[in-house]
């Protein structure tokens, strides 16, 4: 319907901004892009879903997320698979664990300030019957 894509036209808008500002933040930059599977050769015996903020641009924009807890389930397999695949208790797979939490937290807390709480439950309405 009309007015229903009206919604989802500004839930891309709202979620590119979102996006684009986690991909900015230098913290966040082993999780722009994805990992190099063939420098990383073992990657996805261990990870199944790869995920990143690069493709979640692209999934924007392919009007894959229908609301704003879609697009923070992406956020959150970013996360989990960072702690899955850096398990150890070296210094540098407890810094990369750390960024992803922190890329976690932001996200959140980026669309809990900035969205309007009704219009998300619209989008979730949209996406239940979608
Ligand atoms: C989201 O990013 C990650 O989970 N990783 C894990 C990989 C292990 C380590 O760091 C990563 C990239 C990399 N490339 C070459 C050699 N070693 C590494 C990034």
């Amino acid at each position: 319907k009309r007015k229903e894509d009206y919604k989802l036209r500004e839930l891309r808008i709202f979620l590119r901004d979102i996006c684009r500002k986690l991909a900015s933040n230098r913290r966040f930059y082993k999780f722009t892009k994805p990992v190099d599977l063939e420098e990383v050769t073992d990657y996805l015996d261990i990870i199944k879903q790869p995920m990143d903020l690069e493709t979640m641009m692209t999934k924007v924009d392919m009007h894959k997320y229908n609301c704003a807890k879609e697009f923070l389930d992406d956020i959150d397999l970013i996360c989990a698979n960072a702690l899955e695949y850096n398990p150890d208790r070296t210094s540098s797979d407890k810094q990369i664990r750390h960024e992803a939490c922190s890329l976690r937290d932001h996200a959140h807390a980026l669309i809990d300030v900035e969205m309007d709480s009704d219009f998300e439950l619209e989008c979730q309405d949209i996406a239940k019957k979608r």
